[in-house]
């Protein structure tokens, strides 16, 4: 994928500049330690390959870089913080791209499950499926309280299976009974339902998502990073460690299970019923 670098906003010192690539802006605050990531793919925030690449690529100049240690994970595109995996990249595509984007979607998760980094999702839009996923590799979840951001891992609701570690980290977070119903019926969340299961720590107006953010992070940061980041390691590590085990092989049953012609043929229709909503 090509990479385009954003400009630095002309501005005074660091602290007010923007970096990041251009589908990921960097809000960047050096003082505080704390990075502002927006996802500006639009219409959807769909995780295309383009958008995992920039948002690895982000990530990663954020951890090499000491002055940052936490980061706020939100979107640039109004009422979606992100529609999940982009489903053009899973539709009649060969077997060579469903293996090179499906790597794609594992080293994101292996990156922000284990970062170093304080994360904090700021849940400004819908947030369904890898969206939801994305936001479950964070340390803390605010939701904005609007009845059109549903959240959850709906992929039975388009004929697929939640791979097991989209499972586990969805586990990890809500326990499993809640799990296996949520899975199986592919449940999207209201705000209020996410509270109470557990799937998100705080609803709050929409005009006080960022703000949240800013003031949960601070008490994130009081904690030294490395009796923090051990005990993260120490909650997570077992979890990463299965797929790390099975990596080529994850990838291996991702492509036969994508390729599969009844699995095509519902993603087709998935995304034939998305446009005629509209019409
Ligand atoms: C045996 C074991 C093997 C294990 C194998 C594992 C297999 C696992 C495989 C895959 C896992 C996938 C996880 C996923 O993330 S799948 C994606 C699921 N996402 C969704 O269901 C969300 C779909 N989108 C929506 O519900 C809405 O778009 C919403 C996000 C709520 C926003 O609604 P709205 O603002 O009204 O926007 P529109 O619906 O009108 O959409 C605008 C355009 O964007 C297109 N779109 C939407 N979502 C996607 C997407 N995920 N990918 C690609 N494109 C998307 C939509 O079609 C519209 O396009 P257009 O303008 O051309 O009409």
């Amino acid at each position: 994928a090509t990479i385009r670098r954003t400009e630095p906003t002309a501005g005074s010192g660091d602290s007010a500049r923007r970096f990041g690539t251009q589908r990921v802006l960097v809000e960047p605050d050096a003082a505080s330690g704390v990075a502002v990531m927006k996802f500006k793919n639009p219409p959807v925030n769909s995780l295309s390959l383009e958008l995992l690449t920039e948002f690895i690529i982000s990530l990663e100049k954020l951890e090499n870089d000491k002055t940052f240690r936490g980061v706020i994970l939100t979107s640039d595109c109004p009422r979606v913080f992100s529609a999940g995996l982009d489903l053009t990249e899973m539709c009649g595509k060969n077997p060579a791209h469903y293996a090179e984007y499906w790597k794609a979607v594992q080293e994101l998760w292996l990156r922000l499950y284990l970062s170093n980094l304080v994360l904090i999702a700021a849940i400004n839009g819908a947030c369904p499926a890898g969206g939801c996923l994305i936001s479950l590799t964070c340390d803390y979840r605010i939701l904005a309280d609007n009845p059109k951001y549903l959240i959850g891992l709906n992929e039975t609701l388009l004929g697929i299976v939640a791979p097991f570690w989209f499972k586990d980290t969805l586990v990890n977070t809500i326990g499993h009974r809640a799990s296996e119903q949520a899975l199986q019926l592919g449940l999207l969340f209201l705000p209020a339902e996410a509270l109470q299961v557990g799937l998100v720590d705080q609803v709050v107006p929409e005009d006080q998502v960022l703000s949240t953010a800013l003031s949960v992070m601070a008490r994130w940061m009081a904690i030294p990073d490395h009796a923090r980041q051990l005990t993260k390691n120490m909650m997570r590590k077992t979890t990463v460690d299965r797929l790390v085990k099975q990596r080529d092989a994850d990838i291996q049953n991702f492509v036969s299970f994508i390729s599969r012609d009844s699995i095509q043929k519902s993603l087709q229709m998935y995304l034939e019923k998305l446009k005629q909503k509209k019409g």
